[in-house]
């Protein structure tokens, strides 16, 4: 290895993040101290766990400690720890360049407004590169357990660092803060004992203060700042909000506030502690779909850290969870092969699933932090109805929808209605639960399938996340009430209801419909037949709708067909989908169909068939094969009506 002294530039991100940062963070520059503590807490733990399994790095291994020194004169704050160090690759690694998907993520989100941006690194976070909130030169020297030369990065932050071999006798990593002007309070030991009280108090090895001596020729003296018991193993009732939040940050690398916690320890025939948090944001590189991250929570065996992101102890459905579990049954060799199929982990993750669904359960009873949770991982919590159809109902009740009947008006879209809120407002004698699947609301509430549900004032509920498509194939009754499509099957009127109070004004409209389903069930028009025959194979059959009142036309599906939106959505993801011809309903008393059914040229009968074809196509979100035929048949008949008018 090179001992020269290289220079190299920051990637153009880093110095980007480093500007917004100093200036977004100032108001409360303090965190730095929090941020480094809990990175040299990280390397200490994973030095014990590599140790494990290593005689050499045991010898390695110092008293497992952070040290805080201050040296008024140099003006400098140094934090050191006896972790795992870094390699000199690593350190270009982790230290020069952004690796963290997440902050690429970020750096995609900055708008460029300085104030939203610092609002958004706020909720970020930015670990090391903090120190320079308070420093104006930072010195890194660091030595990796099991290698023999250390490696010193130095950097005044401003898009250069350098780098050089270096001595270090002890394994790990000194961070030395060359404070800036105005920041000697860091010097302050009463300054660093607030601070690391404040957010590193729950640190499982001990902070160390260490003190000049106040004479000469005498030993510095060293304080210890924090508890040093791992958080997790002291009881509820010691431990403060404000504790149980910072740890959440640390173990989650999260800034939000929690919005819930379970905390529990279950000593029997097993014996485990549960420290599991529900985050009340997304973290930025929570993608929904394709390479998400895998979720998961720390292990710990005996309080010896063992491994992050350990997924078996939580289901798919649950992985924005984060948090703690230690075991004292569990092997401290123990692998993620070994965890795959393992009866502890069974037995902690049955637990755990039942401890976060029950604490949800109770999180529902406040709306407003239950909304919280449900815009940022509803979607997620609906895949336990498919992932885990044992625990269906439960998770079932904890899901929030959007209905055509909102709990709030300014914010009609909001998914804020429980199925059993649904149930209750059932009318009299209405048999299911009615749906509608679309892209947004908006277009959900335009869908000529709801029609007849506003007519008679039935709510439906209104699904548009992806996962929706699923969740329904996997939910078909709630309580006993079946779930069920306005897109899909015949319309029984009957099973809509009867609203006793709004009789009088539904007695025109189902005067309307009940026509329609009798003249549906009287002998079939033999027009239907003609223009079931005129459109071929595009249809499976045409048919007099009850469910349309204004529209002209809809197309309707069978329960168990593929419907328009999932096929969308399988294809967009590359899947290749069956097709199957849908049924066309047409409204009788509308003056197109009305029009259709005595036309007697063969010729414009075609046409008008095909055009009530491609609307209903477009009502329900759909493509036309050839759009430009639409337009060209639509400007025929208009120019025809002009004509004859
Ligand atoms: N004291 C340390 N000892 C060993 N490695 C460290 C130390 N401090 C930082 N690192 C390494 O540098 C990486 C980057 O640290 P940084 O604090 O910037 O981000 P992070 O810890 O990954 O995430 P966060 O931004 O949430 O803190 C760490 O993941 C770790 O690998």
């Amino acid at each position: 290895m090179s001992s020269q002294k290289e220079t190299r530039a920051f990637e153009a991100e880093v110095s980007q993040v480093l500007r917004l940062m100093i200036h977004a963070m100032y108001s409360n520059k303090e965190v730095f101290l929090r941020e480094l503590v809990s990175n040299a807490s990280d390397a200490i733990d994973k030095l014990r766990f590599e140790a494990l399994a290593d005689p050499e790095l045991r010898a390695e291994q110092g008293e497992a400690a952070i040290a805080l020194s201050v040296d008024r004169e140099a003006r400098t704050l140094t934090i050191a720890d006896t972790g795992i160090g870094m390699s000199r690759q690593e350190v270009t690694e982790s230290i020069g360049t952004i690796a963290r998907s997440g902050t690429r993520e970020f750096l995609e989100r900055l708008s460029g407004d300085q104030q939203a941006d610092a609002q958004l690194i706020g909720q970020f976070g930015v670990g090391f590169y903090s120190a320079f909130i308070v420093a104006e030169r930072v010195v890194l020297t660091t030595r990796r357990a099991g290698e023999r030369d250390a490696v010193r990065w130095e950097s005044t932050g401003d898009g250069e660092y350098t780098l050089e071999a270096a001595e270090k006798a002890q394994a790990g990593t000194e961070i030395v803060l060359h404070l800036r002007e105005d920041e000697d309070e860091f010097l302050e030991p009463m300054r660093l004992e607030t601070v690391v009280r404040r957010y590193s108090d729950h640190i499982s090895f001990p902070i160390y203060l260490v003190e000049e001596a106040s004479e000469e020729g005498q030993e510095p003296t060293r304080r210890q700042l924090n508890e040093a018991s791992a958080l997790w193993t002291r009881s509820a009732s010691e431990i403060s909000a404000e504790d149980y939040t910072e740890f959440y940050r640390h173990v989650a690398r999260a800034f939000d506030e929690p919005l819930a916690h379970v905390h529990t320890t279950i000593e029997g025939r097993l014996k485990f502690t549960l420290l599991l948090y529900v985050p009340s944001a997304r973290p930025f590189d929570f993608a929904m779909a394709g390479q998400e991250r895998q979720g998961g929570v720390k292990l710990y065996v005996k309080r010896v850290f063992i491994m992050d992101e350990a997924e078996m102890f939580l289901p798919r459905y649950l992985r924005f969870v984060r948090g703690v579990v230690d075991s004292d049954d569990l092997p401290l060799n123990v692998s993620r092969e070994l965890l795959q199929d393992n009866r502890v982990v069974r037995t902690m993750r049955q637990t755990a699933i039942k401890k976060v669904l029950e604490r949800l359960e109770t999180l529902s009873q406040d709306a407003e932090a239950y909304g919280t949770f449900w815009n940022a991982f509803g979607p997620i919590l609906k895949e336990g109805v498919i992932e885990e159809p044992e625990r269906k109902e439960q998770i079932a009740a904890l899901l929030r929808f959007a209905s055509t009947s909102p709990a709030t008006e300014d914010a009609p879209e909001a998914q804020q209605v429980r199925l059993a809120d649904y149930i209750e407002r059932m009318r009299p004698g209405q048999e299911a639960i009615y749906y509608i699947t679309a892209d947004s609301y908006a277009s959900a509430l335009a869908s000529p399938h709801l029609e007849i549900f506003k007519a008679r004032g039935v709510e439906v509920l209104v699904l548009t996340d992806a996962v929706d498509e699923w969740l329904v194939n996997h939910l078909s009754e709630f309580q006993g009430k079946a779930l069920r499509s306005v897109t899909r099957g015949a319309l029984d009127l009957e099973s809509l209801g009867k609203d006793a109070e709004a009789a009088e004004e539904e007695s025109a409209v189902e005067d309307a419909a009940e026509e329609a389903e009798a003249a549906s069930e009287a002998e079939r028009a033999p027009w239907l037949g003609a223009v079931e025959e005129l459109l071929g194979e595009q249809v499976r059959e045409v048919r007099l709708s009850q469910r349309l009142t204004d529209s002209p036309s809809c197309l309707v599906r069978e329960e168990w067909e593929i419907g328009e939106r999932m096929r969308r959505i399988l294809e967009q993801a590359g899947e290749s989908v069956p097709a199957s011809a849908p049924i066309l309903e047409l409204n009788e008393k509308h003056p197109l169909v009305a029009r259709l059914a005595r036309e007697e040229s063969g010729e414009r009968r075609t046409r008008l068939a095909e055009l009530l074809l491609d609307q209903a196509r477009l009502g329900e979100g759909g493509q036309l094969q050839a759009p430009a035929l639409f337009v060209r048949r639509l400007n025929e008949l208009l120019v025809e009506l002009m004509d004859e008018a």
